[in-house]
């Protein structure tokens, strides 16, 4: 299987007081250096010693970049990628305020703000409705949240949405049971629902952001197309849009009650994906803890499956954010090093699959009638016994009974190993006493002889 390496791209949010003395931009080698100045205790006796530089180095810096930009660096080729059959995610990550429901979702103050969600979505059905030589094609969307460690359905309209479990299903591919999947034929319909599980979300107000996520929420399209003139085969993918809920320090924050309960929910699956993300990119290790949580139970393939992966590490590029801004880029650096194995996922064509279906029907209402025969035939012979009779009092066939169930064993014989049996004489032969089944076997033995087949070579 082809591998792919997570990309990562970090993005600044624009700021009246960055410093380009403590964070410097290198567009040309796409690097980031973070400057931070030693710390003193305060005391006159302790000097301050030497700042200490962190370097980074990205796929690409977005720094006061449009949302336009950021969509064409982070979303063209996952976009490619998804429609070729390979599952995608792009995904969010940083601390609360660093702009990560900007880059997603963006902001509704004009239409150049929109994020990344609904400029993938225009894309996506505008290339669909215009792709040359696709027979059909369809895309769904689901809306999935994880608040306070719970699972809920964005698209849930009802007044108490259910929490939704986790399950993996015989290929290990995680699924959430209950999670609906709304077919779309237009990039209105996507939209409408987009902004439906927007409205959905929790939405909660601390020191550091007055609109600040208090969950996780994962955007997903399910794409399938099939080509025209193909070998009636069809290319399935999922493309996940994911907005983690930010990290926070509550001396910042100065959360109390309900958002300080959250906090702690959002920090400790934070901390939990740092965890996973540091054991998948370990060589050689065989266990990563994908079900400490369902953040990671649920990106499971984000995180080094079958899926090509873009994240953005959103920073907030201030003097006061210094070391939440080091700690995203410690992360981001983490995820450069995960691996995912993609491949493309090539599902069967309708017809094939209704026919292997058909031929499997019919196999088993073979097979049923063959158990409620050989019932058939205990039944009888406990009534013979009870009446002192026997099936060999029955009379045998006659010349020309005998020379049509030859004819039909013999045409039987003579099919290709492969072909369907099910319409032949054979089959319509009636076969519920002994005396049918001891003449039959007879004439499949005068059959044999006639067709030539080498009956000691038969392995049955
Ligand atoms: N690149 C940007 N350009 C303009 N405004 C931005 C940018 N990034 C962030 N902002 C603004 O900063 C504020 C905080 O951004 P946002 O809510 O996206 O942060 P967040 O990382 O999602 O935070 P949280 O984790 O608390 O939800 C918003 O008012 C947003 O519009």
């Amino acid at each position: 299987m082809p591998q792919s390496a997570v990309k990562v791209f970090l993005r600044t949010r624009p700021s009246d007081v960055y410093s380009p003395e403590q964070l410097q931009v290198n567009q040309d080698t796409k690097t980031f250096t973070i400057v931070q100045a030693a710390r003193s205790s305060g005391l006159p006796s302790d000097k301050a010693g030497p700042s200490q530089q962190y370097q980074f180095k990205f796929d690409g810096i977005l720094h006061n970049a449009s949302q336009e930009d950021v969509f064409e660096v982070c979303a063209t080729d996952v976009l490619s990628s998804a429609l070729e059959g390979y599952n995608s995610t792009i995904m969010c990550y940083g601390q609360t305020g660093a702009g990560k429901t900007h880059t997603m979702a963006g902001s509704r103050a004009s239409y150049a703000a929109r994020g990344l969600i609904p400029r993938v979505i225009s894309a996506l059905l505008a290339r669909l409705g215009a792709a040359p030589g696709l027979a059909a094609w369809s895309v769904s969307v689901s809306y999935l949240e994880i608040y306070n460690e719970a699972l809920y359905d964005l698209l849930d309209l009802t007044a108490q949405p259910q929490e939704l479990a986790l399950y993996e299903d015989g290929r290990g591919r995680v699924q959430v049971s209950g999670l609906r999947q709304v077919a779309v034929a237009s990039e209105a319909e996507a939209l409408a629902l987009f902004f439906e599980g927007e409205s959905n979300r929790v939405i909660g107000e601390h020191q550091l952001n007055k609109q600040s996520s208090r969950s996780h929420s994962i955007f997903m399209l399910s794409i399938t197309t099939t080509p025209e003139g193909g070998d009636g085969r069809s290319l399935a993918s999922k493309l996940c849009l994911v907005d983690l809920a930010g990290s926070e320090r509550v001396s910042k924050t100065r959360s109390e009650g309900l958002v300080l309960k959250e906090a702690g929910h959002i920090n400790r699956s934070l901390a939990l994906l740092e965890q996973v993300v540091r054991a998948a990119s370990e060589r050689g290790r065989d266990h990563v803890p994908y079900r400490s949580s369902k953040l990671t139970h649920v990106l499971k393939d984000s995180l080094g499956g079958n899926c090509a992966t873009v994240l953005i590490a959103n920073v907030w590029g201030e003097p006061a954010q210094l070391d939440e801004t080091l700690s995203t880029c410690r992360f981001a650096a983490r995820m450069a090093r995960l691996v995912c194995e993609v491949a493309s996922n090539v599902v069967q064509e309708g017809g094939a699959r209704v026919r292997e279906l058909q031929r499997e029907v019919q196999e088993l209402k073979e097979e049923l009638a063959m158990m409620q025969l050989m019932a058939g035939w205990q039944q009888q012979q406990q009534q013979q016994q009870q009446e002192g009779s026997n099936s060999s009092r029955e009379r045998p066939y006659d010349d020309t009974q005998r020379q049509k169930l030859q004819q039909a064993v013999l045409a039987w014989l003579q099919l290709p190993d492969d072909a369907d049996s099910s319409g032949s004489t054979l089959s319509q032969l009636p076969l519920s006493s002994v005396r049918q089944l001891r003449e039959l076997l007879l004439a499949v033995k005068v059959g044999a002889a006639v067709d030539g087949k080498n009956w000691n070579a038969c392995p049955c």
